[in-house]
């Protein structure tokens, strides 16, 4: 029910043409609402969500017409009317194919009405159900508010017709039971779910009557959406039917208790069972978390899930009878002001609604403030109106036909519900960032894990490679020192060799000076491999203890060499020192020669005088000269026989003097061989004592 310029409807009295056609669209989007919800099509609904992804977009703000739609029912002739009205025909007739009433004004004239449905004394609790309220759960369950209100004189079958649980006979049961009976067996227990809230509004005051101690609830009116809520009241949630109808059991036993207490019937207060239907939306604008996606694409298609929040509202007015009729004094009376209050508000409201007045007057009574959704706002309204047959009570009965008539102007428009579930998304998003927790530290565990086993391998591979590295190392410089140590010999061998060949006068110290001359010009290469090594040793730093090494071994050759060329130097003078010596000896060796020369030329003067001699000798001067030799010879021959005393040179050289060198070497040429020996050995003693 809005308050000016809130929720308006655009009928009016005159139009009922216009109505009639209001209703019937209203009817065919009725049929669309009754169909099973199909959430993953909006086109099912009719209605968009907004980017907010609260309800509405601009199309939803203007919502979907939807009359309240009015059924009348009968009730049956009770026993007092049977005997009492025996004779009196109802004052009701009903047209129910026609869903026409007809309503007696005296015994010729009737005054006609129209309804959405006409329920006769004989129609079924089920056919009430699904003609009054079926439609209207329905939409509830597709996310609507929906309101199903009973609206009668005392004892017409208010009651009757919402609260009957059936426990005895489940034909009976009435509308609130039937309502959760199809709500339950629609919604998924997973993802929705159901509350209720049952109260009484008695003399204004709000009560609880799941909690009797909670005895005055206050209505709290959302400024924006014009949304009506109590937040005050019990709200259970309703797993099954048979709890649900535990709940109604309570609920009257508190509401007769209560009305007992303050000495009332339960027909003096207004009943009020509020159902909360919360579903889940699937496929359609939910979140699109999933267990598999990871967590990128989770932030990109990240959105809040839907849920749709339909609230059903089934009103069991308190009895509509005129104060002045039931008589009512004292406390009575008040409460019968209190109840008139809210029902006249009511009827105020709903006059103001189907006139589209200016003002309605929702704030007149707190039964107007708490259907203010029913009438003229967002829910889809469903009243049935009940009669009594009696036409004792015909007064009662007009006017309650002619609220409902009055009713039926009342256009709604229908909101769907619907809004992003934060609370649900939390939980969600904190079970993803609580696996993704998880999953991060079994990833970082197993990162730090594989870094590890990378690290080891890798400090594996460096020492491995470090120990051929050294290997190779050691290789190459036992390779190069092996090349040198041939090198030393192959020039050592090569020193020999040229040593035998030109002459062994050479010393030991020469051929080492020779060596390391040679092993000097061998060395500059091996230089040249250690500047090599050097260049290795700038990539392969151990190379250098070989260069040093090599170096060492060079410099040690280097001075090796200057101590052999000193050695040398003193072989040198020894060698010139010889050479004078053999030199002297040349001299000597030609001074004999000349000496020689000289003999012979002697020798020859001697053969000469020898010759002389003899000629002398054969002219007669033989004895002379024989007596001489032959004296000389006996000389000779003594002196042979006493070879090499120094008294035989002295008597020798008197000899000499004393036959004289022509004779002697006269006797060179004698024909005695005795006597030419012995001369020869005369002269040749003559020589060495130098008596030539
Ligand atoms: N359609 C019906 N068929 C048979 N019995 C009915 C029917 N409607 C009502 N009754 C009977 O009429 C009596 C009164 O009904 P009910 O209590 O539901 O009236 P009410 O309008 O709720 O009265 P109140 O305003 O005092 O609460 C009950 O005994 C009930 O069983």
């Amino acid at each position: 029910m809005a308050a000016s310029g809130g929720y308006r409807n655009g009928t009016h009295k005159g139009n009922m043409k216009v109505d009639r056609l209001v209703s019937l669209s209203s009817a065919t989007k009725s049929s669309s609402l009754k169909s099973k919800p199909s959430p993953a099509s909006p086109a099912s609904s009719g209605l968009r969500r907004n980017s907010t992804g609260s309800v509405g977009g601009a199309k939803d703000d203007a919502g979907v017409p939807g009359r309240v739609r009015v059924a009348v029912r009968l009730r049956p002739r009770n026993a007092e009317e049977s005997v009492a009205d025996a004779d009196f025909a109802d004052c009701v007739e009903l047209q129910p194919e026609l869903k026409r009433l007809k309503l007696r004004k005296n015994n010729w004239d009737t005054d006609t009405y129209e309804f959405d449905e006409v329920l006769t004394e004989f129609a079924s609790q089920k056919r009430v159900y699904e003609v009054v309220a079926k439609p209207v759960v329905e939409s509830v369950l597709d996310g609507y508010n929906g309101t199903v209100m009973a609206y009668g004189q005392t004892g017409t079958g208010k009651t009757y017709t919402l609260g009957r649980l059936g426990e005895e006979d489940t034909a009976a049961r009435g509308i609130m039971v039937r309502a959760l009976e199809d709500i339950l067996a629609e919604i998924s227990p997973e993802t929705d779910s159901v509350s209720v809230s049952y109260l009484q509004l008695y003399m204004e005051t709000i009560q609880d009557l799941l909690d009797p101690t909670n005895d005055n609830i206050s209505i709290m009116e959302d400024p924006k959406t014009g949304d009506v809520s109590l937040p005050g009241a019990t709200l259970v949630e309703i797993r099954d039917q048979r709890s649900f109808v535990e709940l109604l059991r309570l609920g009257e036993a508190h509401r007769f208790a209560a009305n007992t207490k303050l000495n009332t019937e339960s027909s003096r207060s207004h009943a009020m069972l509020m159902v909360h239907v919360k579903r889940s939306v699937k496929g359609r604008d939910s979140v699109l978390l999933s267990e598999n996606c990871n967590s990128s694409h989770m932030v990109k298609t990240f959105k809040p899930p839907v849920v749709r929040k339909g609230k059903l509202v089934v009103v069991d007015l308190a009895g509509s009878e005129r104060i002045d009729k039931s008589g009512s004094e004292g406390h009575t009376l008040e409460e019968a002001k209190s109840i008139n209050l809210s029902l006249s508000a009511l009827g105020k409201c709903i006059n103001a609604l189907a006139e589209n007045s200016a003002h309605v007057p929702v704030r007149d009574s707190k039964l107007t403030r708490l259907l203010r959704d029913s009438f003229g706002g967002t829910a889809r309204t469903s009243l049935v109106v009940t009669i009594g047959p009696s036409p004792r009570h015909r007064g009662e009965t007009s006017s309650t036909i002619m609220f409902g008539q009055r009713a039926m102007k009342v256009e709604n428009m229908l909101k769907i519900k619907e809004e992003f579930d934060y609370k649900s998304l939390s939980r969600r998003l904190e079970i993803q960032l609580d696996k993704l927790i998880v999953e991060h530290e079994r990833q970082q565990k197993a990162f730090e894990d594989e870094v590890e086993r990378i690290t080891v391998e890798a400090q594996n591979r460096i020492s491995e490679t470090e120990r051929n590295y050294a290997d190779a190392l050691e290789k190459e410089r036992l390779k190069y020192q092996e090349d040198y140590m041939q090198s030393i010999k192959k020039l050592e061998e090569q020193w020999v060799m040229n040593q035998r060949k030109h002459g062994s006068e050479r010393t030991t110290f020469e051929l080492k000076d020779d060596n390391f001359d040679k092993a000097l010009n061998r060395v500059v290469p091996v230089a040249s491999a250690a500047e090599e090594i050097s260049e290795l040793k700038k990539l392969l730093q151990n190379e250098a203890s070989l260069r040093t090494a090599t170096e060492e071994e060079v410099n040690n050759l280097k001075s090796q060499v200057v101590q052999w060329k000193r050695i040398e130097a003193a072989g040198n003078s020894e060698i010139l020192k010889l050479r004078k010596m053999l030199e002297d000896e040349a001299h000597q060796k030609e001074k004999l020669e000349e000496e020689i020369a000289i003999l012979q030329s002697q020798l020859l003067q001697l053969s000469f005088e020898a010759d002389e001699t003899r000629r002398q000798l054969d002219r007669g001067e033989s004895g002379k000269v024989l007596g001489n030799l032959d004296s000389f010879v006996s000389q000779i021959r003594h002196s042979q026989l006493s070879d090499s005393g120094n008294g035989d040179k002295a008597s020798i050289a008197k000899l000499f003097e004393q036959v004289g060198l022509q004779k002697i070497l006269s006797l060179l040429e004698a024909e005695d061989a005795d006597v030419r020996i012995h001369a020869v050995k005369v002269v040749a003693n003559l020589a060495a004592e130098g008596a030539f």
